[in-house]
């Protein structure tokens, strides 16, 4: 206003055009003193280019979530093509601004990982033998079941690796929901003596599956498979037999010591009630998969839904393999190593070791209550 009245008195007009000139020049440098304090917003918005007004709203949640359609002006000029109001991007859409959202505003995020992850747990249940039986196949049908997750692989923790500690093991597991049980598979528990002792310190809750075959088939099984990766080891005989023609077998022959189930299961006894092993017929487990699933849902305490519709039986494997998942995927069929064909063994020597089986075997049917008709 200063400048108004100096100006007038150095300029005298006629009185009304005097005062029109004063209001002309108020509004001038009104607009003048307004561009001084606030270069930006008068220039940006003639300008049409939004990022310095974006790069303005930084650091304060309010103006940043706003900032998002800065972000991405061609969303927002999309959206009011459309006839749209701009919406907010959500964090789907814009996982970058939503990141950077989410690290400039402190507020916690919801316990999203716990709902969807689930927690490793130490197993519910557990696969402890025997090698060669068929511990895959149970595992690998059971693991459909949606209530089921299992550890792929073997863990060996209460043979080989209890040094490492029960947190290590549970590392290994997978995530589980609550109403999911946690499984593991490690047949080589089921004749190791500090086994039972070790799982029941975990817990005495732990459900043990047995998968049991005949104990000769068994033999020549594991001994195909070493034979397998040892091209020059002894004959079968050789290894079976302190004296062949006398008929003494080398009770001390892993092949041959593993099918001693009833010495093993007495072990097992000491420490587990006989009501939390269940025994899986290796045998049916190929010609009635369903059959045994079912009585492992029931043992576990699970829904039957492993049924006879998730199997068909594959001739060129000659086994029983998963049917192709409604939603994608292929058929599957357990691996290469699984369903071997045998080494020939002579009739004789399979005959000396049914014979030497035997009484074991009788003891175990006793033990179990069921006849697994090993003859
Ligand atoms: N569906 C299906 N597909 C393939 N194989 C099957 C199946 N069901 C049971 N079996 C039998 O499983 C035997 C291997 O047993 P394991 O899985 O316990 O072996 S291992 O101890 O883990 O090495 C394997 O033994 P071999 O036939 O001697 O190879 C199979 O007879």
């Amino acid at each position: 206003m200063a400048y108004v009245l100096i100006f007038s008195r150095h300029f005298p007009f006629s009185h009304r055009l005097r005062g029109t000139s004063i209001c002309l020049l108020s509004l001038f440098i009104s607009f003048l003193c307004y561009c001084a304090l606030f270069p930006g917003a008068a220039v940006m918005q003639k300008s049409g280019d939004p990022t310095p007004s974006c790069l303005q709203a930084d650091g304060v949640k309010l103006r940043l979530q706003k900032s998002l359609s800065c972000l991405h002006p061609l969303d927002a000029q999309r959206s009011s093509a459309a006839g749209e109001a701009p919406q907010p991007q959500t964090d789907q859409r814009r996982p970058a601004a939503a990141a950077a959202l989410t690290a400039r505003d402190n507020t916690p995020s919801p316990p999203m990982s716990h709902l969807k992850f689930g927690n490793k747990k130490l197993p519910n249940a557990i696969i402890v033998g025997v090698k060669k039986g068929g511990t895959r196949a149970v595992l690998e049908f059971i693991r459909i079941h949606p209530d089921v997750r299992a550890a792929g692989t073997e863990t060996h923790f209460f043979d080989r690796n209890y040094d490492r500690g029960l947190e290590w093991y549970r590392g290994l597991m997978p995530r589980t929901l609550e109403s999911q049980i946690t499984m593991e598979k490690t047949p080589s528990y089921f004749v190791t003596k500090e086994t039972p002792h070790r799982i029941s310190a975990m817990s005495q809750e732990t459900k043990l599956i047995v998968v049991v075959r005949d104990p000769v088939t068994r033999a020549i099984s594991d001994y195909t498979q070493t034979l397998s990766k040892t091209p020059d080891l002894p004959s079968f005989q050789d290894l079976a037999f302190k004296n062949q023609s006398l008929g003494i077998v080398d009770m001390s022959w892993n092949a041959i010591r593993i099918g001693l189930y009833a010495l093993h299961l007495e072990n097992w006894l000491r420490y587990f009630p006989l009501a939390q092993i269940h025994f899986v017929s290796g045998e049916r487990l190929i010609t009635d998969p369903a059959g045994e699933l079912a009585r492992v849902q029931d043992f576990l305490g699970l829904k039957r839904i492993v049924t006879d519709k998730h199997f068909y039986f594959n001739r060129t494997k000659g086994f029983p393999c998963l049917k192709k998942p409604e939603s994608s995927g292929s058929p599957r069929c357990l691996g290469k190593s699984k369903g071997r064909t045998h080494v020939q063994i002579d009739r004789d020597a399979i005959e000396q070791l049914r014979d030497f089986y035997r009484p074991y075997n009788v003891k175990f049917y006793e033990m179990v209550g069921h006849d697994f008709r090993w003859e």
